[in-house]
Protein backbone atom coordinates (compact mmCIF):
# COMPACT_ATOMS: atom_id res chain seq x y z
CA UNK A 1 0.00 0.00 0.00
CA UNK A 2 1.56 3.72 -0.75
CA UNK A 3 2.04 5.79 1.87
CA UNK A 4 -0.74 8.51 2.53
CA UNK A 5 0.96 12.07 2.31
CA UNK A 6 -0.98 15.31 2.69
CA UNK A 7 0.46 17.08 -0.62
CA UNK A 8 -0.80 20.87 -1.09
CA UNK A 9 -2.35 21.34 -4.72
CA UNK A 10 0.13 22.03 -7.45
CA UNK A 11 3.58 20.63 -5.94
CA UNK A 12 6.07 20.16 -8.02
CA UNK A 13 8.99 17.98 -7.18
CA UNK A 14 12.02 18.76 -8.99
CA UNK A 15 15.26 16.54 -7.73
CA UNK A 16 16.40 18.81 -4.75
CA UNK A 17 12.60 18.64 -3.44
CA UNK A 18 11.91 15.36 -3.83
CA UNK A 19 10.72 14.14 -0.40
CA UNK A 20 12.79 12.09 1.53
CA UNK A 21 9.49 9.58 2.26
CA UNK A 22 9.32 9.48 -1.70
CA UNK A 23 12.79 8.78 -1.91
CA UNK A 24 13.41 5.68 0.77
CA UNK A 25 10.51 4.27 -0.76
CA UNK A 26 11.41 4.01 -4.07
CA UNK A 27 14.39 3.28 -2.81
CA UNK A 28 13.42 0.14 -0.84
CA UNK A 29 11.39 -1.25 -3.45
CA UNK A 30 14.02 -0.78 -6.39
CA UNK A 31 16.81 -2.38 -5.08
CA UNK A 32 14.37 -5.67 -5.38
CA UNK A 33 14.15 -5.41 -9.24
CA UNK A 34 17.93 -4.97 -10.48
CA UNK A 35 18.09 -4.40 -14.48
CA UNK A 36 19.19 -7.92 -15.62
CA UNK A 37 22.68 -7.72 -17.14
CA UNK A 38 22.52 -7.76 -20.59
CA UNK A 39 19.05 -7.36 -20.73
CA UNK A 40 18.08 -3.92 -22.84
CA UNK A 41 14.13 -3.62 -22.93
CA UNK A 42 13.08 -1.24 -25.98
CA UNK A 43 9.09 0.09 -26.03
CA UNK A 44 8.62 -1.29 -29.34
CA UNK A 45 5.10 -1.53 -31.55
CA UNK A 46 2.84 -2.08 -28.81
CA UNK A 47 4.97 -1.78 -25.03
CA UNK A 48 7.85 -4.08 -23.84
CA UNK A 49 7.98 -7.54 -24.59
CA UNK A 50 10.41 -10.12 -23.55
CA UNK A 51 10.98 -13.43 -22.22
CA UNK A 52 8.89 -13.19 -18.82
CA UNK A 53 12.09 -14.24 -16.66
CA UNK A 54 13.51 -10.82 -17.49
CA UNK A 55 10.81 -8.47 -17.53
CA UNK A 56 10.14 -8.30 -13.14
CA UNK A 57 12.88 -5.15 -13.60
CA UNK A 58 10.61 -3.37 -16.21
CA UNK A 59 6.74 -4.30 -15.39
CA UNK A 60 7.76 -2.57 -11.73
CA UNK A 61 9.04 0.47 -13.62
CA UNK A 62 6.07 0.60 -15.79
CA UNK A 63 4.13 0.25 -12.64
CA UNK A 64 6.18 3.42 -11.86
CA UNK A 65 5.38 5.01 -14.85
CA UNK A 66 1.51 3.94 -14.73
CA UNK A 67 1.57 5.89 -11.34
CA UNK A 68 3.62 9.03 -12.34
CA UNK A 69 0.94 9.53 -16.02
CA UNK A 70 -2.25 9.59 -13.41
CA UNK A 71 -0.75 11.65 -11.39
CA UNK A 72 0.53 14.02 -14.75
CA UNK A 73 -3.41 13.42 -15.89
CA UNK A 74 -5.51 12.91 -12.76
CA UNK A 75 -6.84 10.32 -14.65
CA UNK A 76 -6.93 6.73 -14.61
CA UNK A 77 -4.84 5.14 -16.36
CA UNK A 78 -4.31 0.88 -17.13
CA UNK A 79 -1.70 -1.47 -17.81
CA UNK A 80 -1.86 -4.85 -19.26
CA UNK A 81 0.38 -7.34 -18.76
CA UNK A 82 0.48 -9.40 -22.01
CA UNK A 83 2.94 -10.54 -24.49
CA UNK A 84 -0.34 -11.22 -27.17
CA UNK A 85 0.79 -13.65 -29.83
CA UNK A 86 4.42 -14.20 -28.77
CA UNK A 87 4.93 -17.71 -27.07
CA UNK A 88 3.83 -18.53 -23.86
CA UNK A 89 7.02 -17.94 -22.44
CA UNK A 90 7.06 -14.20 -23.15
CA UNK A 91 5.08 -11.71 -21.17
CA UNK A 92 4.79 -8.30 -21.81
CA UNK A 93 3.15 -4.44 -20.94
CA UNK A 94 1.25 -2.21 -22.83
CA UNK A 95 0.32 1.05 -20.77
CA UNK A 96 -3.28 2.86 -21.37
CA UNK A 97 -3.57 6.14 -21.41
CA UNK A 98 -6.62 8.24 -20.21
CA UNK A 99 -8.90 8.15 -23.45
CA UNK A 100 -8.33 4.40 -23.51
CA UNK A 101 -5.76 4.52 -26.24
CA UNK A 102 -1.95 3.42 -25.90
CA UNK A 103 0.47 5.42 -24.03
CA UNK A 104 0.93 8.98 -25.62
CA UNK A 105 3.90 8.42 -27.77
CA UNK A 106 5.85 11.23 -26.77
CA UNK A 107 5.66 9.15 -23.24
CA UNK A 108 8.13 6.60 -24.94
CA UNK A 109 11.40 7.83 -24.64
CA UNK A 110 10.79 7.84 -20.73
CA UNK A 111 9.59 4.36 -20.77
CA UNK A 112 12.78 3.27 -22.23
CA UNK A 113 14.61 5.38 -20.09
CA UNK A 114 13.00 4.01 -16.71
CA UNK A 115 13.01 0.34 -18.12
CA UNK A 116 16.97 0.43 -18.82
CA UNK A 117 17.76 2.86 -16.05
CA UNK A 118 20.99 0.92 -14.57
CA UNK A 119 21.04 1.78 -10.78
CA UNK A 120 18.16 2.56 -8.48
CA UNK A 121 19.81 5.97 -8.19
CA UNK A 122 19.42 6.79 -11.91
CA UNK A 123 15.69 5.03 -12.16
CA UNK A 124 15.11 7.30 -8.80
CA UNK A 125 16.88 10.94 -10.66
CA UNK A 126 14.56 10.04 -13.73
CA UNK A 127 11.73 10.28 -11.76
CA UNK A 128 12.74 13.13 -9.87
CA UNK A 129 12.50 14.68 -13.43
CA UNK A 130 8.96 13.68 -14.08
CA UNK A 131 7.16 13.90 -10.69
CA UNK A 132 4.09 16.31 -10.68
CA UNK A 133 1.40 16.33 -8.12
CA UNK A 134 -1.59 18.18 -8.55
CA UNK A 135 -4.46 18.06 -5.61
CA UNK A 136 -4.72 15.44 -3.07
CA UNK A 137 -6.91 12.72 -4.07
CA UNK A 138 -5.30 9.47 -5.05
CA UNK A 139 -5.02 8.49 -8.48
CA UNK A 140 -5.76 5.16 -10.18
CA UNK A 141 -3.79 2.36 -12.24
CA UNK A 142 -5.96 -0.59 -12.97
CA UNK A 143 -4.04 -3.79 -13.82
CA UNK A 144 -5.00 -6.29 -15.65
CA UNK A 145 -3.69 -9.48 -17.40
CA UNK A 146 -3.38 -12.38 -19.69
CA UNK A 147 -3.85 -15.74 -19.41
CA UNK A 148 -0.02 -16.81 -19.07
CA UNK A 149 1.72 -18.37 -16.33
CA UNK A 150 4.11 -15.35 -15.92
CA UNK A 151 1.34 -13.44 -15.09
CA UNK A 152 0.54 -13.39 -10.82
CA UNK A 153 4.67 -12.54 -10.70
CA UNK A 154 4.42 -9.90 -13.08
CA UNK A 155 1.62 -8.75 -11.75
CA UNK A 156 2.69 -8.17 -7.98
CA UNK A 157 6.11 -6.82 -9.20
CA UNK A 158 3.73 -3.68 -11.22
CA UNK A 159 1.77 -3.47 -7.99
CA UNK A 160 4.65 -2.40 -6.36
CA UNK A 161 6.07 -0.33 -8.95
CA UNK A 162 2.75 1.55 -8.77
CA UNK A 163 2.39 1.58 -4.79
CA UNK A 164 6.48 3.56 -4.74
CA UNK A 165 4.87 6.01 -6.14
CA UNK A 166 2.85 8.21 -2.99
CA UNK A 167 -0.37 9.32 -4.23
CA UNK A 168 -1.44 5.87 -6.54
CA UNK A 169 -3.33 3.57 -5.98
CA UNK A 170 -2.72 -0.03 -7.95
CA UNK A 171 -5.98 -1.67 -8.03
CA UNK A 172 -5.63 -5.18 -9.78
CA UNK A 173 -8.88 -6.04 -12.57
CA UNK A 174 -7.45 -9.89 -12.97
CA UNK A 175 -7.26 -11.58 -16.41
CA UNK A 176 -9.22 -9.43 -19.30
CA UNK A 177 -8.53 -9.53 -22.66
CA UNK A 178 -6.36 -6.43 -23.55
CA UNK A 179 -9.49 -4.41 -25.31
CA UNK A 180 -11.65 -4.94 -21.88
CA UNK A 181 -8.95 -3.15 -19.93
CA UNK A 182 -8.91 -0.34 -22.85
CA UNK A 183 -12.37 0.29 -22.29
CA UNK A 184 -12.59 0.28 -18.68
CA UNK A 185 -10.04 3.35 -18.36
CA UNK A 186 -11.87 4.75 -21.34
CA UNK A 187 -15.42 4.28 -19.40
CA UNK A 188 -13.23 5.15 -15.48
CA UNK A 189 -12.66 8.31 -17.08
CA UNK A 190 -15.78 9.25 -18.85
CA UNK A 191 -17.38 8.80 -15.59
CA UNK A 192 -19.57 5.92 -16.96
CA UNK A 193 -20.33 2.48 -15.49
CA UNK A 194 -17.26 0.73 -16.16
CA UNK A 195 -17.29 -2.76 -14.49
CA UNK A 196 -16.22 -6.01 -16.99
CA UNK A 197 -20.32 -6.86 -16.43
CA UNK A 198 -20.80 -3.47 -17.80
CA UNK A 199 -18.70 -4.26 -21.14
CA UNK A 200 -20.14 -7.06 -21.68
CA UNK A 201 -24.05 -5.47 -21.29
CA UNK A 202 -23.05 -2.67 -23.51
CA UNK A 203 -21.47 -5.27 -26.73
CA UNK A 204 -24.77 -7.50 -25.62
CA UNK A 205 -27.55 -4.58 -25.60
CA UNK A 206 -25.71 -2.78 -28.91
CA UNK A 207 -25.72 -5.84 -30.73
CA UNK A 208 -29.22 -7.17 -30.16
CA UNK A 209 -30.01 -3.34 -31.25
CA UNK A 210 -28.17 -4.33 -34.25
CA UNK A 211 -30.42 -7.59 -35.09
CA UNK A 212 -33.87 -6.33 -34.06
CA UNK A 213 -33.21 -4.13 -36.59
CA UNK A 214 -32.68 -5.82 -39.69
CA UNK A 215 -34.90 -5.90 -42.39
CA UNK A 216 -37.43 -8.81 -42.31
CA UNK A 217 -36.06 -10.23 -38.80
CA UNK A 218 -32.50 -11.65 -40.16
CA UNK A 219 -34.19 -14.43 -41.38
CA UNK A 220 -32.09 -17.59 -41.31
CA UNK A 221 -30.70 -18.80 -44.37
CA UNK A 222 -28.96 -22.37 -44.72
CA UNK A 223 -26.47 -23.29 -43.08
CA UNK A 224 -25.70 -19.65 -42.06
CA UNK A 225 -25.79 -19.84 -38.02
CA UNK A 226 -23.03 -21.88 -37.22
CA UNK A 227 -19.79 -19.87 -36.00
CA UNK A 228 -17.00 -21.43 -34.67
CA UNK A 229 -14.15 -19.03 -32.99
CA UNK A 230 -10.57 -20.66 -32.01
CA UNK A 231 -9.60 -18.67 -28.78
CA UNK A 232 -5.93 -19.24 -29.22
CA UNK A 233 -5.72 -20.95 -26.01
CA UNK A 234 -6.16 -17.58 -24.06
CA UNK A 235 -8.16 -15.07 -22.76
CA UNK A 236 -9.93 -14.53 -25.53
CA UNK A 237 -12.13 -17.83 -25.35
CA UNK A 238 -13.63 -17.82 -22.06
CA UNK A 239 -14.94 -14.10 -22.05
CA UNK A 240 -16.68 -15.23 -25.54
CA UNK A 241 -18.51 -17.89 -23.35
CA UNK A 242 -19.08 -15.33 -20.71
CA UNK A 243 -20.79 -13.28 -23.26
CA UNK A 244 -22.53 -16.07 -24.69
CA UNK A 245 -24.21 -16.68 -21.77
CA UNK A 246 -25.41 -12.97 -21.16
CA UNK A 247 -26.19 -12.73 -24.57
CA UNK A 248 -30.03 -13.52 -27.07
CA UNK A 249 -27.62 -14.49 -30.04
CA UNK A 250 -30.99 -14.69 -32.29
CA UNK A 251 -30.32 -18.28 -32.85
CA UNK A 252 -26.62 -17.71 -33.88
CA UNK A 253 -25.14 -21.01 -32.81
CA UNK A 254 -21.48 -20.38 -31.26
CA UNK A 255 -19.03 -23.03 -30.59
CA UNK A 256 -15.68 -21.92 -28.69
CA UNK A 257 -12.55 -23.94 -29.31
CA UNK A 258 -9.12 -23.71 -28.02
CA UNK A 259 -10.20 -21.85 -24.97
CA UNK A 260 -6.97 -23.11 -22.93
CA UNK A 261 -9.20 -25.28 -20.72
CA UNK A 262 -8.36 -28.55 -22.57
CA UNK A 263 -4.71 -28.48 -22.43
CA UNK A 264 -3.81 -26.49 -25.50
CA UNK A 265 -0.86 -24.39 -25.33
CA UNK A 266 -1.33 -20.10 -25.80
CA UNK A 267 -0.89 -19.66 -29.27
CA UNK A 268 0.63 -22.40 -30.45
CA UNK A 269 -0.48 -24.06 -33.63
CA UNK A 270 -3.52 -21.70 -33.18
CA UNK A 271 -4.51 -18.46 -33.20
CA UNK A 272 -5.02 -14.95 -35.01
CA UNK A 273 -1.67 -14.74 -35.78
CA UNK A 274 -0.89 -18.25 -36.82
CA UNK A 275 -4.00 -18.71 -39.12
CA UNK A 276 -3.50 -15.13 -40.82
CA UNK A 277 0.73 -15.84 -41.38
CA UNK A 278 0.72 -19.65 -42.03
CA UNK A 279 -2.57 -19.55 -43.44
CA UNK A 280 -3.05 -23.16 -42.34
CA UNK A 281 -6.07 -24.78 -40.30
CA UNK A 282 -5.92 -24.35 -36.72
CA UNK A 283 -5.73 -26.97 -34.55
CA UNK A 284 -8.63 -28.11 -33.11
CA UNK A 285 -10.02 -27.69 -36.65
CA UNK A 286 -10.25 -30.01 -39.51
CA UNK A 287 -12.34 -31.52 -42.09
CA UNK A 288 -15.70 -31.23 -39.68
CA UNK A 289 -15.83 -27.64 -40.24
CA UNK A 290 -15.70 -27.60 -44.21
CA UNK A 291 -17.97 -25.13 -45.48
CA UNK A 292 -18.40 -23.41 -41.97
CA UNK A 293 -17.87 -19.69 -40.78
CA UNK A 294 -14.87 -19.68 -38.55
CA UNK A 295 -13.27 -17.22 -36.75
CA UNK A 296 -9.56 -16.79 -34.68
CA UNK A 297 -8.65 -14.60 -31.89
CA UNK A 298 -4.95 -13.72 -30.89
CA UNK A 299 -3.89 -14.30 -27.52
CA UNK A 300 -4.69 -11.39 -25.63
CA UNK A 301 -7.79 -10.94 -28.08
CA UNK A 302 -7.12 -7.56 -29.83
CA UNK A 303 -7.00 -9.39 -33.05
CA UNK A 304 -9.18 -11.40 -35.21
CA UNK A 305 -9.31 -13.03 -38.47
CA UNK A 306 -12.15 -15.44 -40.27
CA UNK A 307 -11.72 -18.18 -42.46
CA UNK A 308 -13.13 -21.58 -44.00
CA UNK A 309 -11.75 -24.77 -44.24
CA UNK A 310 -12.76 -25.20 -47.93
CA UNK A 311 -11.82 -28.94 -48.79
CA UNK A 312 -11.64 -32.19 -46.30
CA UNK A 313 -8.27 -32.98 -48.30
CA UNK A 314 -6.08 -29.89 -47.64
CA UNK A 315 -4.77 -28.09 -44.10
CA UNK A 316 -5.10 -24.91 -45.87
CA UNK A 317 -7.86 -21.94 -45.55
CA UNK A 318 -8.83 -19.57 -47.25
CA UNK A 319 -8.13 -16.39 -45.05
CA UNK A 320 -10.88 -13.52 -44.48
CA UNK A 321 -8.60 -10.95 -42.81
CA UNK A 322 -8.40 -7.47 -41.11
CA UNK A 323 -8.71 -5.80 -45.43
CA UNK A 324 -11.73 -7.74 -45.52
CA UNK A 325 -13.19 -7.09 -41.89
CA UNK A 326 -12.86 -3.39 -42.75
CA UNK A 327 -13.92 -3.33 -46.27
CA UNK A 328 -17.30 -5.17 -44.91
CA UNK A 329 -17.24 -2.62 -42.03
CA UNK A 330 -16.97 0.32 -44.94
CA UNK A 331 -19.41 -0.87 -47.23
CA UNK A 332 -21.91 -1.02 -43.79
CA UNK A 333 -21.38 2.08 -42.48
CA UNK A 334 -21.18 3.88 -46.06
CA UNK A 335 -24.66 2.18 -46.81
CA UNK A 336 -26.10 3.32 -43.42
CA UNK A 337 -25.34 6.92 -44.20
CA UNK A 338 -26.55 7.53 -47.68
CA UNK A 339 -29.60 6.14 -46.39
CA UNK A 340 -29.31 8.49 -43.91
CA UNK A 341 -27.68 11.35 -45.34
CA UNK A 342 -30.81 11.40 -48.65
CA UNK A 343 -32.81 13.91 -49.11
CA UNK A 344 -35.92 14.43 -47.82
CA UNK A 345 -38.64 16.58 -49.39
CA UNK A 346 -35.86 18.46 -51.29
CA UNK A 347 -34.08 19.32 -47.81
CA UNK A 348 -30.08 18.54 -47.80
CA UNK A 349 -28.48 17.24 -44.67
CA UNK A 350 -26.40 19.45 -42.60
CA UNK A 351 -23.94 17.42 -41.44
CA UNK A 352 -20.49 16.89 -44.22
CA UNK A 353 -19.49 13.23 -42.35
CA UNK A 354 -16.10 12.98 -43.55
CA UNK A 355 -15.11 9.05 -43.47
CA UNK A 356 -11.14 7.88 -43.60
CA UNK A 357 -9.92 4.52 -44.07
CA UNK A 358 -6.86 3.55 -42.19
CA UNK A 359 -4.62 0.89 -43.28
CA UNK A 360 -0.70 -0.25 -43.61
CA UNK A 361 1.59 -0.92 -45.85
CA UNK A 362 0.59 -5.12 -45.00
CA UNK A 363 -2.88 -3.92 -46.69
CA UNK A 364 -3.22 -6.21 -49.35
CA UNK A 365 -2.92 -4.00 -52.82
CA UNK A 366 -6.29 -5.68 -53.96
CA UNK A 367 -7.94 -4.39 -50.79
CA UNK A 368 -6.79 -1.07 -51.05
CA UNK A 369 -7.63 -0.83 -54.58
CA UNK A 370 -10.98 -1.99 -53.86
CA UNK A 371 -11.52 0.53 -50.95
CA UNK A 372 -10.44 3.78 -53.59
CA UNK A 373 -12.67 2.14 -55.95
CA UNK A 374 -16.06 2.49 -53.23
CA UNK A 375 -14.44 6.45 -53.34
CA UNK A 376 -13.35 5.93 -50.14
CA UNK A 377 -10.62 8.34 -49.01
CA UNK A 378 -7.54 5.78 -47.82
CA UNK A 379 -4.41 6.87 -46.17
CA UNK A 380 -1.01 4.31 -45.24
CA UNK A 381 0.24 4.76 -42.05
CA UNK A 382 3.44 3.08 -40.23
CA UNK A 383 2.69 -0.50 -38.32
CA UNK A 384 0.86 -0.49 -35.07
CA UNK A 385 -2.46 0.43 -33.73
CA UNK A 386 -1.17 3.54 -31.80
CA UNK A 387 -0.49 4.87 -35.15
CA UNK A 388 -3.51 3.90 -37.26
CA UNK A 389 -5.58 4.77 -34.28
CA UNK A 390 -4.50 8.37 -34.54
CA UNK A 391 -4.66 8.92 -37.89
CA UNK A 392 -8.17 7.51 -37.79
CA UNK A 393 -9.14 9.98 -34.87
CA UNK A 394 -8.82 12.37 -37.12
CA UNK A 395 -12.27 11.81 -39.40
CA UNK A 396 -15.99 11.76 -38.40
CA UNK A 397 -15.60 7.78 -39.12
CA UNK A 398 -12.09 6.66 -38.80
CA UNK A 399 -11.92 3.21 -39.89
CA UNK A 400 -8.63 1.22 -39.49
CA UNK A 401 -7.38 -2.22 -39.56
CA UNK A 402 -4.00 -4.01 -40.02
CA UNK A 403 -4.14 -6.90 -42.06
CA UNK A 404 -4.04 -9.17 -39.22
CA UNK A 405 -7.22 -8.38 -37.93
CA UNK A 406 -6.55 -5.31 -35.42
CA UNK A 407 -8.59 -2.64 -35.56
CA UNK A 408 -11.96 -0.50 -34.94
CA UNK A 409 -13.65 1.95 -36.13
CA UNK A 410 -13.83 5.32 -34.38
CA UNK A 411 -16.86 7.84 -34.34
CA UNK A 412 -16.39 11.80 -33.59
CA UNK A 413 -18.02 13.86 -31.01
CA UNK A 414 -19.44 16.10 -33.18
CA UNK A 415 -20.55 13.26 -35.65
CA UNK A 416 -22.67 11.68 -32.52
CA UNK A 417 -24.38 14.72 -31.14
CA UNK A 418 -25.31 15.01 -34.70
CA UNK A 419 -26.18 11.86 -35.26
CA UNK A 420 -28.33 11.82 -31.74
CA UNK A 421 -29.84 15.22 -32.49
CA UNK A 422 -30.56 13.57 -36.12
CA UNK A 423 -32.13 10.38 -34.24
CA UNK A 424 -34.41 12.41 -32.14
CA UNK A 425 -35.76 14.83 -35.01
CA UNK A 426 -36.16 11.66 -37.04
CA UNK A 427 -38.50 9.77 -34.34
CA UNK A 428 -40.67 12.79 -34.23
CA UNK A 429 -43.11 12.75 -37.08
CA UNK A 430 -43.63 11.00 -39.85
CA UNK A 431 -40.35 10.24 -41.19
CA UNK A 432 -38.77 7.92 -43.33
CA UNK A 433 -38.63 4.81 -41.00
CA UNK A 434 -35.29 3.08 -42.74
CA UNK A 435 -33.79 7.25 -42.43
CA UNK A 436 -34.30 6.43 -38.50
CA UNK A 437 -33.44 3.00 -38.88
CA UNK A 438 -29.97 3.75 -40.79
CA UNK A 439 -29.27 6.66 -37.47
CA UNK A 440 -29.98 3.52 -35.16
CA UNK A 441 -27.87 1.29 -37.11
CA UNK A 442 -25.04 3.72 -36.76
CA UNK A 443 -25.41 4.86 -32.88
CA UNK A 444 -25.51 1.03 -32.63
CA UNK A 445 -22.40 0.57 -34.30
CA UNK A 446 -20.80 2.77 -32.21
CA UNK A 447 -20.98 1.32 -29.02
CA UNK A 448 -20.72 -2.12 -30.09
CA UNK A 449 -17.38 -1.36 -31.32
CA UNK A 450 -15.00 -1.17 -29.37
CA UNK A 451 -13.72 3.06 -29.44
CA UNK A 452 -10.70 2.69 -27.01
CA UNK A 453 -9.01 0.11 -29.37
CA UNK A 454 -9.17 -2.79 -31.48
CA UNK A 455 -11.26 -5.85 -29.66
CA UNK A 456 -11.69 -9.02 -31.45
CA UNK A 457 -14.77 -9.63 -29.43
CA UNK A 458 -16.67 -6.69 -30.03
CA UNK A 459 -15.51 -6.58 -34.26
CA UNK A 460 -16.67 -10.44 -34.43
CA UNK A 461 -20.51 -9.62 -33.17
CA UNK A 462 -20.47 -6.57 -35.48
CA UNK A 463 -19.17 -8.78 -38.61
CA UNK A 464 -22.14 -11.09 -37.28
CA UNK A 465 -24.89 -8.43 -37.60
CA UNK A 466 -23.27 -7.15 -40.70
CA UNK A 467 -23.21 -10.35 -42.47
CA UNK A 468 -27.10 -11.31 -40.71
CA UNK A 469 -28.04 -7.56 -42.38
CA UNK A 470 -26.63 -7.71 -45.90
CA UNK A 471 -27.58 -11.60 -45.90
CA UNK A 472 -23.84 -12.79 -47.36
CA UNK A 473 -22.54 -16.23 -46.34
CA UNK A 474 -18.65 -16.01 -45.32
CA UNK A 475 -18.14 -16.56 -49.10
CA UNK A 476 -19.85 -13.85 -50.32
CA UNK A 477 -17.81 -12.04 -48.25
CA UNK A 478 -14.65 -13.39 -49.36
CA UNK A 479 -15.82 -12.84 -52.39
CA UNK A 480 -16.00 -8.99 -52.42
CA UNK A 481 -12.26 -8.76 -54.28
CA UNK A 482 -9.47 -11.34 -54.94
CA UNK A 483 -6.55 -10.85 -52.37
CA UNK A 484 -3.02 -10.66 -54.59
CA UNK A 485 -0.41 -13.18 -53.46
CA UNK A 486 1.90 -12.39 -50.89
CA UNK A 487 4.65 -13.99 -48.82
CA UNK A 488 5.77 -12.81 -45.22
CA UNK A 489 9.11 -13.46 -44.26
CA UNK A 490 11.35 -13.30 -41.02
CA UNK A 491 15.13 -12.15 -41.33
CA UNK A 492 17.35 -12.11 -38.33
CA UNK A 493 20.50 -10.05 -38.11
CA UNK A 494 22.77 -8.81 -36.45
CA UNK A 495 21.17 -5.53 -35.76
CA UNK A 496 17.50 -4.79 -36.91
CA UNK A 497 17.69 -0.92 -36.03
CA UNK A 498 20.23 -0.05 -38.74
CA UNK A 499 17.59 -0.04 -40.77
CA UNK A 500 15.42 2.99 -40.43
CA UNK A 501 12.28 3.60 -43.40
CA UNK A 502 10.11 6.43 -44.37
CA UNK A 503 6.91 6.77 -46.45
CA UNK A 504 4.60 4.66 -43.51
CA UNK A 505 7.49 1.96 -43.65
CA UNK A 506 7.56 1.56 -47.42
CA UNK A 507 11.08 2.71 -47.89
CA UNK A 508 14.23 2.19 -46.86
CA UNK A 509 16.13 4.96 -45.73
CA UNK A 510 19.03 2.97 -44.40
CA UNK A 511 21.40 1.30 -44.84
CA UNK A 512 22.40 3.49 -48.19
CA UNK A 513 21.88 1.18 -51.27
CA UNK A 514 19.25 -1.46 -49.82
CA UNK A 515 16.11 0.48 -51.43
CA UNK A 516 17.65 0.49 -54.68
CA UNK A 517 18.72 -3.07 -54.62
CA UNK A 518 14.74 -3.76 -53.42
CA UNK A 519 13.52 -1.76 -56.13
CA UNK A 520 15.60 -3.49 -58.84
CA UNK A 521 14.58 -7.13 -57.63
CA UNK A 522 10.76 -5.54 -57.15
CA UNK A 523 10.93 -4.46 -60.94
CA UNK A 524 11.04 -8.12 -62.26
CA UNK A 525 7.55 -9.16 -60.95
CA UNK A 526 4.65 -8.44 -62.72
CA UNK A 527 2.17 -6.56 -60.03
CA UNK A 528 5.42 -6.52 -57.80
CA UNK A 529 5.42 -4.78 -54.01
CA UNK A 530 8.21 -5.25 -51.50
CA UNK A 531 9.21 -3.38 -48.37
CA UNK A 532 11.28 -4.43 -45.24
CA UNK A 533 11.00 -3.06 -41.88
CA UNK A 534 12.30 -3.80 -38.73
CA UNK A 535 9.57 -6.07 -36.53
CA UNK A 536 8.91 -3.80 -33.03
CA UNK A 537 7.44 -6.78 -31.31
CA UNK A 538 10.54 -9.59 -32.24
CA UNK A 539 14.16 -9.16 -32.64
CA UNK A 540 13.80 -9.71 -36.37
CA UNK A 541 13.62 -7.77 -40.22
CA UNK A 542 10.17 -8.23 -41.58
CA UNK A 543 9.88 -9.16 -44.99
CA UNK A 544 6.51 -8.45 -47.28
CA UNK A 545 6.14 -9.54 -50.81
CA UNK A 546 3.37 -9.30 -53.12
CA UNK A 547 3.23 -10.55 -57.04
CA UNK A 548 0.57 -11.99 -59.33
CA UNK A 549 1.61 -15.59 -58.85
CA UNK A 550 2.65 -16.78 -54.95
CA UNK A 551 5.27 -18.29 -56.32
CA UNK A 552 6.58 -15.26 -57.62
CA UNK A 553 5.77 -13.60 -54.18
CA UNK A 554 7.83 -15.89 -52.38
CA UNK A 555 10.97 -15.68 -54.94
CA UNK A 556 10.32 -11.90 -54.45
CA UNK A 557 10.31 -12.44 -50.67
CA UNK A 558 13.49 -14.82 -50.48
CA UNK A 559 15.54 -12.50 -52.87
CA UNK A 560 14.76 -9.71 -50.64
CA UNK A 561 15.54 -11.46 -47.70
CA UNK A 562 18.76 -12.54 -48.90
CA UNK A 563 19.06 -8.35 -49.32
CA UNK A 564 18.50 -7.91 -46.00
CA UNK A 565 20.89 -10.50 -44.90
CA UNK A 566 23.68 -9.05 -47.32
CA UNK A 567 23.51 -5.77 -46.12
CA UNK A 568 23.09 -6.67 -42.56
CA UNK A 569 23.00 -10.04 -41.89
CA UNK A 570 24.46 -12.96 -39.70
CA UNK A 571 25.89 -14.20 -42.97
CA UNK A 572 23.98 -16.69 -44.20
CA UNK A 573 21.65 -15.60 -41.52
CA UNK A 574 18.19 -17.51 -40.53
CA UNK A 575 14.65 -17.38 -42.17
CA UNK A 576 11.71 -18.52 -41.57
C1 LIG B 1 3.30 -7.61 -39.62
C2 LIG B 1 2.56 -7.68 -38.33
O1 LIG B 1 1.59 -8.45 -38.24
N1 LIG B 1 3.00 -6.90 -37.34
C3 LIG B 1 2.34 -6.86 -36.03
C4 LIG B 1 3.36 -6.93 -34.92
O2 LIG B 1 4.21 -5.82 -35.01
P1 LIG B 1 5.72 -5.86 -35.52
O3 LIG B 1 6.24 -4.49 -35.23
O4 LIG B 1 5.62 -6.15 -36.98
O5 LIG B 1 6.39 -6.98 -34.80
O6 LIG B 1 2.69 -6.89 -33.66
C5 LIG B 1 1.97 -5.67 -33.43
C6 LIG B 1 1.39 -5.72 -32.04
O7 LIG B 1 0.48 -6.76 -31.89
C7 LIG B 1 0.91 -5.49 -34.51
O8 LIG B 1 0.27 -4.26 -34.31
C8 LIG B 1 1.57 -5.55 -35.88
O9 LIG B 1 0.62 -5.50 -36.90
MG1 LIG C 1 -2.88 -8.95 -29.48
Amino acid sequence: MPLSLTLSPQTNFTPSTMEEEQRSLLLSTASRFPLPQGFKPSYGTAGFRAEASLLPSTLYRMGILGALRALKTQSVIGIMITASHNQVSDNGVKIVDPTGGMLSQDWEPFADSLANAPTADCLIQLISEKIERCGEKKVEVLVGRDTRPSGPSLLEATKLGIGSIIGAVAIDVGVLTTPQLHWMVRASNCSTRAAEFDYFEQLSMSFRCLMDLIPGGGESIEGFHKLVVDGANGVGGEKLLVLKEMLNLKGLELEVRNTGSGGGVLNEGVGADFVQKEKVVPSGFGSQDVGIRCASLDGDADRFVYFIVPSKNSDKIELVDGDKILSLFAIFIKEQLSILMKKTNGAGNDYQCRIGVVQTAYANGASTDYLKQLGLEVVLTPTGVKHLHEKAAQYDIGIYFEANGHGTVLFSEPFLHWLEAKNDELSSGAQDPEQRNAALRLLAVSKLINQAIGDAISGILLVEAILRHMKWSIHRWSELYHDLPSKQLKVKVVDRTAVVTANAETEVVKPTGLQEAINAETAKYSKGRCFIRPSGTEDVIRVYAEASTQDEANTLANSVANLADKFLGLGGGSKS
